[in-house]
């Protein structure tokens, strides 16, 4: 049966803010204190999902989390009513509140890890949401993300969504930013190409000195065994500690595949060489196209400054592939004329460059590949997906929604005010009535606050 590739992004919500969360994640640390854009960011967002849609892709759409997260400041001792709460932590503990208040939710690459109905063994659609435990206040999205995708992918006949792996260091997973597959086309069965930045358990292993590895071999090994993948399915990969330790966090930071083509930087793997022959040997149907930017064409720093590997790279056609950039490609002289080169090599299916502008995002470490979850779907299972499909109503919809309650502004003190934290739940509340996906959030069942 035919499949598609569809891709989830998560809407941006209303907190958006840069709070210099994310250590090792430059533009996050470069952009604290910044004052955000959340409408903007927002509807650079649903521009995206507009744009893929309109392109002949099946697009959907991760609902936002509630933030403020009132229940995991309880959690952390925080009492007396909401205000009270609020104002206590942005005294107290102001990091604390930003982390609490993060609208991180928004890049769902780093939602879950998803094995698609040609590679497991009941031919269900597995998804295992990320623990992301290497940052606090990413830790805290696990439970929110199962939730939505329980809502939408409820469907037992075709889905399965498993609970996080344990949430500890040993099991530090980053979700589908660390996640490929490779494969002949959506419907046959891949390759799952699972790059982790550490082995846990071996002190001795090669791993970052100064930044931290946030993706452990423990747990790829652990998703690939819930989603029932055998070893002829899945390679295990070291990202290369150095690249790590210029600041990419995350293998989509530096690598992008599509089918069965690996867009990748040459300092991304350790043992590029075996990496690219096991994938080769292990994937049916296809020869693996492997796609190398040297070094000479454009230094790591350049990669992270411009973002070009956290690109999107979608099927067009069966022949044809398009590159979506981040604006940041067009801003440097070098990226342009690799970009102009790449879509004129006929030894690779790429042959078109979509730009969007995703400055709001970008300045806190994500673009357009971060943005997205991709999920490979048949035609029956993209008619058993509940809801949170993008249609020209939908979109009208959602823009509408944006425009009545996103402020246009956010700085770190606006994180205290009550009325935010009033204006989300007022907005979460009627998305859930727009998406149908029901109470999904804390704050819609009382007693849960
Ligand atoms: N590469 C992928 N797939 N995702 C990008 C995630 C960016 C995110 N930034 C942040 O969480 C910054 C938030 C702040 O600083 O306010 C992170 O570091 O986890």
């Amino acid at each position: 049966m035919k499949a598609f590739e569809v891709n989830f992004d998560g809407l941006v919500g209303p907190t958006h803010n840069y709070a210099g969360l994310s250590y090792g994640n430059v533009a996050s640390e470069r952009h604290q204190n910044l004052i955000a854009q959340p409408r903007t960011a927002a509807l650079q967002g649903l521009t995206k999902m507009k744009a893929l849609s309109d392109m002949g892709l099946v697009q959907g759409l991760l609902p936002p989390h509630e933030r403020p997260h009132m229940p995991t400041l309880r959690a952390l001792g925080f009492t007396g009513t909401e205000a009270q709460m609020l104002a206590k932590a942005a005294q107290e503990a102001p990091t604390l509140l930003s982390a609490v208040s993060s609208a991180s939710p928004m890049w769902t690459a780093n939602a879950a890890t998803v094995s698609s109905s040609a590679d497991t063994p009941d031919r269900k659609v597995h998804f295992t949401p990320a623990n992301l435990n290497a940052k606090f206040h990413r830790s805290i999205e696990h439970p929110g993300t199962g939730r939505a995708l329980r809502a939408i992918f409820a469907n037992e006949e075709h889905f399965v969504v498993h609970n996080a792996v344990p949430s500890c260091p040993h099991f530090g997973d980053e979700g589908a930013a660390n996640h490929t597959r490779l494969c002949a086309s959506y419907d046959s069965p891949a390759v799952e190409l699972y790059v982790y930045g550490q082995i846990a358990l071996n002190a001795e292993a090669p791993r970052p000195m100064k930044y931290p590895a946030r993706q452990t071999l423990e747990s790829c090994q652990a998703i690939a065994r819930l989603h029932g993948l055998q070893e002829h399915q899945v390679v295990f990969a070291q990202q290369n500690p150095a690249v790590i330790d210029q600041g990419v966090f995350h293998n989509d930071v530096i690598a992008v595949g599509n089918r069965n083509v690996l867009f990748y930087h040459e300092e991304a793997f350790l043992n590029t060489d075996e990496v690219l022959a096991e994938i080769d040997r292990k994937l049916v149907g296809a020869d693996l196209i492997p796609v190398c930017i040297t070094n000479d064409e454009l230094s790591v720093a350049e990669a992270i400054a411009s973002y070009l590997f956290n690109s999107q790279l979608i099927s067009l056609d069966d022949d044809n592939m398009a590159l979506i950039v981040p604006k940041e490609c067009e801003d440097s002289t070098t990226v342009r004329q690799l970009l102009d080169r790449l879509v004129q090599d006929t030894s690779n299916p790429i042959n078109k460059v979509v730009v969007m502008d995703l400055k709001q995002s970008m300045r806190n470490g994500g673009g357009p590949a971060c943005l997205r979850l991709r999920v490979a779907l048949n035609e029956q299972e993209i008619q058993a997906v509940s809801n949170c499909i993008i249609t020209p109503a939908l979109f009208e919809d959602l823009t509408a929604w944006v425009e009545k309650h996103y402020r246009d502004e956010l700085a770190q003190q606006d994180l205290a005010d009550p009325s935010l934290l009033n204006e989300s739940r007022t907005a979460l509340d009627e998305l859930t009535r727009i998406l149908g996906v029901g109470s999904i959030y804390d704050f819609q069942h009382p007693g849960m606050r």
